[in-house]
């Protein structure tokens, strides 16, 4: 079987890799365009661009499966807080969605990012690297280590794959 990803960022694309450890599945990461802002700013906008995301790697790999995920912001009652996306797509045009875990952003950081500035930047200079985004995340930043961004996509990455296993299983009614 062969299964897409729809971007380049080691955080995420390492998380699929894990997911299918167990498989003999062929990987093929893409970049692709998620069709929505650099910092997309509601979850339905975040949902918009992971479903955009695995369209264009499907189409562009003629993958059986593709994965599309997508990090952004959402403002809350409890604040802005991080939330993120990713979307399952099938070759006959089945789509998944499932969402990741929330936390709050310090007010500060949030600030930032209502005046205009994306997160990796602002994490960028938070953690003195500009690199967070495809390493542990702000997530890994925020939870001292313990929440990785690769360890949030694979959550969502089995949610997705999970749904798909249960619709294609025996049990289904
Ligand atoms: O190459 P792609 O797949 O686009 O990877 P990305 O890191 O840019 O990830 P997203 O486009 O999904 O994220 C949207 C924006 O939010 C930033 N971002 C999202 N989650 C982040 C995180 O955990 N740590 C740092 N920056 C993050 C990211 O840098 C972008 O500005
Ligand atoms: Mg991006």
């Amino acid at each position: 079987m062969k299964v897409a990803i729809g971007t380049k960022n080691p955080a995420k694309v390492h998380a699929i890799q894990e997911l299918f450890i167990k498989d003999k599945v062929i990987i093929e990461s893409v970049e692709v365009e998620s069709g929505v802002s650099a910092q997309p700013f509601s979850d339905e906008e975040t949902a918009e661009g992971a479903v955009n995301r695995a369209k264009a790697a499907l189409h562009q790999t003629k993958a059986q499966l593709a994965f599309g995920l997508e990090g952004g912001v959402t403002e809350t009652d409890g604040g802005l807080m991080l939330c993120n996306w990713g979307a399952l797509v099938t070759e006959d045009e089945q789509v998944w969605l499932a969402s990741g875990a929330k936390i709050a952003l310090p007010f500060d950081l949030a600030e930032q990012l209502r005046r205009g500035l994306e997160l990796g930047e602002v994490m960028g200079d938070y953690a003195n690297d500009i690199d967070v985004s495809k390493k542990e995340g702000a997530i890994g930043i925020l939870t001292g280590g313990r929440i990785s961004r690769k360890k949030m996509f694979l959550h969502i990455a089995e949610l997705l794959y999970g749904q798909y296993l249960f619709q294609h299983s025996q049990w289904k009614h």
